[in-house]
């Protein structure tokens, strides 16, 4: 009978991660990537899929297990993906783990090896579909002792990488041969390349300053002389890449870094003639990208903006929606998909503009493929509907409040599904701190729905989805950001009548940092869950990956330079307050929020004999929610109710 069974942890077996949707450039296959979550292999299978658009006919292209990110060439016969493999070479020395792999739209199944490499950053076809310009990142770690004399020591999601480089390439689909393009630099990252449409040139987009990698040069590459020069630099942002139809021109995905780590990512359009930059969207004063939050994606190697004969399309966060817009040189820009209270999450369109795939999700609905064509919207795909015929979700309502500065703040809840009494509720934050809740479908918030929790998720200040001065919160963590989130909780309370004894506060990453900042500010909450969180801002400094600049950019700090500033921001100097049971969840190879993190919380509850416990989860890193193995998954979901029941106990609706 649908919705007969209970949503709990394991309920993620079984579920189809829709992601990548790439149309060819003729407009006549859509490609995309399909990985089914499974308990029994600990694995998201992988394989790669096709939607004939004329038809609607599936075509089962790759069938993985490890299959992911096709990249359609521009004839629309071939296309290039990516295939995860675990080898080693006869002395028992690990072998790049990702093959590059080209196959024919024609003959599903075939492909031959064009590379093997440690991975792929970004590719770019030549418009003659014989060669693709790489980004890769080249170089490995020692195999015992590490010699290091560089940073970032190591990586979220990519472990040591003292040793790598992220370099340009010229590779020969058919020959396979890899030419590297020299750019003369010592360090380098390359973010982007992409491939002009009359074939003569290379855009390169390079971080080029190992003490300063946010800060990015543009680079240009004559394809027939071998040369490339500098047409922009102390650029910011993604780094992302279009040329103009008739390559002239670059549209660049980033900004100047006008509020640091906290700037919303424009899409500027630069002239590589005169260095010109002119900014397309700052009228919008909305964030260029979506930073919804979902736990239900996989990977995808889909560019965040396209240059077609009808405009440049990207994507806009605005109040927990992702809207697909596109803008024109000297037009304002316009939205082209707005899709309610949903999220357009990932696009591509065809060469003229007149055809556009996308994944589509809601609070309810997992992602699909869809098409967008002559201002019709179809489905194309469903396969998440078995899944969900199984469970009943409860649909969330929004609510919005006037905080005590006049500004509107909005958060939704979640309840539990009809059947099911509501045992308590939970604040979960949201981490960035400049991402945002909205109309994103998070697996986890459904379990914990169906486990009796009404779920209250807000976007305090320092979120995304409003205007870049509502995003700022730099030199003021805990102030106002905290200030919006107490005020969700009294709203809810007397506005909407959640029981105030029986309420829990969670978060990751930087909602870790706020519920370990809460817990040091108010005894409020029966329980609380700190999940890949910060708890000291001055060990965070020098121990992760992007720490050195994260923390300078936002808490104005450093070990050095007031360093009374960094602890007087850091949720560790309160613990001596913290009363509340604490169950902190952390990932042994998070280099993004270092472990010593969760450590130095903990130690200190124990040492005040406040009730605590300490999963540390082996082989995982930052991203274990999202994208961690299945069966770590369930077991942290297991985890965070357990803790939730034993500290909210009892099915009590009044307090
Ligand atoms: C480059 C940068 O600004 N990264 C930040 C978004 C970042 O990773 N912040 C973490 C502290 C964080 O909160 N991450 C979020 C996205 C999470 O939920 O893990």
């Amino acid at each position: 009978m649908p919705g007969a069974e209970k949503l709990g942890p394991d309920s993620l077996d079984g579920l189809v991660l829709v992601s990548n949707p790439a149309v060819t450039p003729d407009g006549r296959y859509i490609l995309y990537t399909a990985a089914r979550v499974s308990l029994a292999t600990d694995s998201y299978e992988s394989s790669i899929l096709a939607v004939k658009v004329d038809s609607g006919e599936q075509i089962v292209l790759q069938s993985g297990p490890r299959d992911s990110c096709p990249v359609p060439s521009p004839d629309g016969r071939r296309y290039v993906f990516a295939r995860k493999v675990e080898q080693r070479d006869r002395r028992g020395n690990k072998l790049p783990g990702i093959e590059l792999r080209l196959a024919s739209l024609d003959a599903p199944g075939a492909s031959q090896l064009i590379a093997r490499v440690e991975g792929i950053v970004s590719l770019s076809w030549s418009p003659d579909s014989r060669r693709l310009a790489a980004a890769l990142p080249m170089g490995r770690p020692d195999e015992d002792v590490k010699e290091i004399e560089t940073l970032p020591v190591w990586f979220n999601g990519k472990g040591f990488v003292y040793k790598t480089r992220i370099e340009p390439f010229i590779i020969d689909v058919d020959s396979g041969i890899m030419e590297r393009i020299e750019l003369g630099l010592n360090w380098l990252q390359v973010s982007d390349v992409a491939w002009s449409p009359d074939g003569k040139k290379i855009a390169i987009s390079v971080a080029a300053d190992m003490l300063r990698p946010y800060l990015l040069d543009v680079y240009v590459y004559d394809v027939e002389n071998g040369e490339a020069h500098v047409v922009a630099q102390g650029l910011r942002g993604y780094g992302e890449l279009a040329w103009s139809p008739d390559s002239k021109l670059l549209a660049y995905l980033g900004h100047r870094g006008e509020r640091g780590f906290s700037s919303h990512q424009k899409i500027m359009l630069l002239n590589p003639e005169t260095g010109g930059l002119e900014c397309l969207t700052c009228s919008l004063d909305r964030n260029a990208v979506n930073t919804v939050n979902s736990d239900v994606r996989f990977r995808s190697c889909l560019k965040k903006l396209q240059w077609t004969i009808r405009g440049i399309y990207f994507l806009v966060s605005d109040s927990g929606r992702v809207i697909l817009y596109r803008v024109q040189p000297g037009m304002e820009p316009e939205p082209v998909l707005d899709p309610g209270e949903a999220v357009v999450d990932e696009f591509s369109a065809s060469r003229d503009g007149s055809i556009i795939a996308y994944t589509l999700m809601t609070p309810v609905d997992p992602k699909e493929l869809y098409l967008y064509r002559g201002m019709e919207a179809r489905r194309l795909t469903r396969h998440t509907e078995a899944w969900k015929r199984r469970y009943k979700l409860a649909q969330p309502r929004r609510f919005s409040f006037r905080a005590s500065d006049g500004a509107t703040v909005e958060g939704w809840v979640l309840p539990p599904p009809e059947g099911v009494e509501q045992r308590g509720w939970v604040l979960y934050i949201h981490g960035g701190p400049k991402t945002m809740w909205g109309y994103g479908f998070m697996h986890e918030f459904h379990v914990l729905s169906n486990a009796g929790y009404t779920v209250v998720y807000v976007n305090p200040r320092g979120s995304d989805g409003y205007s870049e001065d509502f995003a700022d919160i730099r030199c003021r963590y805990g102030e106002r950001d905290y200030m919006d989130l107490m005020e969700a909780v009294d709203y809810v309370v007397k506005q909407l009548g959640l029981p105030k004894s029986r309420a829990a506060v969670m978060g990751g990453s930087y909602g870790g940092f706020m519920t370990n900042w809460v817990i040091g500010h108010t005894s409020f909450f029966r329980a609380a869950v700190t999940m890949r969180g910060i708890s000291n801002w001055i060990s965070m400094y020098g121990t992760t990956d992007i720490g050195w600049y994260f923390v300078e950019d936002q808490l104005c700090c450093t070990p050095w330079r007031r360093s009374d500033l960094c602890w007087e921001k850091s949720p560790l100097r309160y613990a001596d307050r913290i009363e509340t049971p604490t169950l902190i969840i952390h990932s042994n190879e998070d280099y993004r929020c270092w472990l010593d993190q969760a450590l130095q919380l903990y130690t200190a509850l124990k040492l005040r004999g406040v009730e605590t416990k300490l999963a540390i989860f082996p082989g995982e890193n930052h991203d274990l929610s999202r994208s961690g193995k299945p069966r770590h998954r369930v077991k942290r979901l297991q985890l965070i109710l357990d803790w939730l029941n034993k500290h909210i106990p009892g099915a009590r609706n009044e307090d």
